[in-house]
């Protein structure tokens, strides 16, 4: 199953805070901010906070729009979204309205928070264990399996914190409210650590506008992963690279394929695919690579996205797209599809690269993407 969407949701004052050190949450957010809230609550399959959150704030995270609420059911959907806490201790007060208003609960803690929580809460929640400490990549997995497609989180500090820094977030929604809070204790959105793409990579904007006396911007980080775990940011671009493969001139004798090279701090640098330009036989990471000057200092750190793992065996060509991304310095690839017998039988573009030291994540989940475009060239099995 699909790890779900991963929408984080925040407001915080010009000076990066969430809430005041004072008693009772601050409201950044007003009335018109608050309905755009409401809105995006009914969209979601669920709505996240940690268990921080639920003891300063008493949250009941309604979607509290009737119409709203009737068009889910309209839809085949519960009323209101499932709702889900994290703790790592399990102390969470059944006192709270979280647990006796709106959808089901859904409890993810640690094998030894369960035992606490299943005591506190009984039949309030389910309550998930997974293992010694809470592995935000299982979550959402799990998340996944219970056909949550869409999640909101809605904070507080430190789950925002976590889920940024990790790279599984897809979307931030960020609500910039004209205020100063200027106590150095309060809590601020996103604490100290090593972010994705570290203090240079900048994020995508995706849109921007007033809400009220707010200015809601939407943001999609860009930069890469490092390793052979995949990011949301990783998924955003091999879905591009997909895209481009759905461009190519179609062939009866040539795979389409879509590449795009991105820089450490989430730039791209360069894109291509299948027989660009006219060229018949020219392939995708051959294109996109043939952009960039071989000495781009940018390589060494870069990720390269490619629809179809890069080819292994080439009759048109001196080089196969495998060695020319060693060549170029290039130590990250993530593709979608491995490639079928079709034209070179036991074709290994994965193993050239791991054996040169490139790490290759895979993403399984986008091959049917990488697929569609090339479906006349493979049998339904290989697909
Ligand atoms: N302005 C806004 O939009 C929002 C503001 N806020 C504000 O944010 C503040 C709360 O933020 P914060 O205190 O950081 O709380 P969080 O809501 O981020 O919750 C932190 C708690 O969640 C649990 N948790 C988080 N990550 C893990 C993990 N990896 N493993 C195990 N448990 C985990 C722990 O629970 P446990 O302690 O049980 O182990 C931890 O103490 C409040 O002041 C609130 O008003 C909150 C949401 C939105
Ligand atoms: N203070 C604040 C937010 N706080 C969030 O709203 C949650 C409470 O929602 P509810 O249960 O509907 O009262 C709370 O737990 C926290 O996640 N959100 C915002 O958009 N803007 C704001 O100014």
């Amino acid at each position: 199953m699909p790890r779900p969407h991963v929408l984080l949701s925040a407001a915080v004052s010009l000076d990066g805070c969430l809430d005041d050190t004072g008693e009772g949450r601050l409201l950044l957010s007003g009335a018109e901010d608050f309905d755009r809230v409401d809105a995006i609550r009914a969209a979601s399959d669920a709505i996240l906070v940690g268990a921080g959150t639920l003891r300063a704030d008493r949250p009941r995270l309604l979607v509290n729009s009737q119409e709203r609420r009737a068009g889910r059911v309209a839809d085949g959907r519960p009323a209101y979204p499932l709702k889900v806490t994290v703790s790592g201790s399990g102390e969470l007060d059944p006192g709270d309205p979280f647990w006796t208003t709106g959808g089901e609960r859904l409890v993810y803690t640690t094998d030894r928070g369960a035992a606490v929580a299943r005591a506190r809460l009984g039949d309030a929640a389910r309550v998930v264990a997974l293992g010694a400490a809470v592995d935000w990549a299982a979550l959402l997995d799990d998340l996944g399996g219970r056909g949550v497609r869409r999640l909101m989180v809605e904070g507080g500090a430190r789950v925002h914190t976590q889920l940024l820094r990790l790279g599984l977030a897809d979307e931030l929604r960020l609500a910039v409210a004209p205020l100063v809070v200027g106590e150095p204790d309060a809590p601020r959105l996103f604490g100290p650590g090593a972010y994705p793409g570290g203090p240079r990579g900048r994020m995508r904007v995706l849109g921007s506008e007033p809400v009220g006396d707010v200015i809601v911007t939407r943001y999609a980080p860009t930069a890469p992963g490092t390793t052979d775990g995949v990011t949301a940011a990783d998924r955003h671009w091999l879905r591009l690279a997909c895209d481009l493969a759905a461009d190519c001139p179609p062939s009866e004798t040539a795979f389409s394929v879509g590449a795009v090279v991105v820089a450490a701090d989430g730039t791209e640098l360069a894109r291509g695919h299948s027989r660009e330009g006219g060229d018949p036989v020219v392939h995708a990471e051959e294109a996109a690579l043939a952009k960039l000057p071989g000495d781009d200092p940018r390589l060494a750190t870069a990720t390269v996205y490619s629809s179809l793992e890069p080819c292994a065996h080439r009759a048109s060509r001196p080089k196969p797209c495998a060695r020319l991304i060693v060549d170029a310095g290039v130590r990250r690839v993530v593709t979608a599809w491995r490639e079928p017998d079709t034209f070179v039988p036991g074709a290994d573009g994965i193993g050239v690269l791991a054996q040169a030291g490139v790490v290759v994540a895979e993403v399984p989940e986008l091959a049917a993407a990488a697929i569609l475009p090339n479906r006349h060239l493979v049998t339904p099995t290989v697909s």
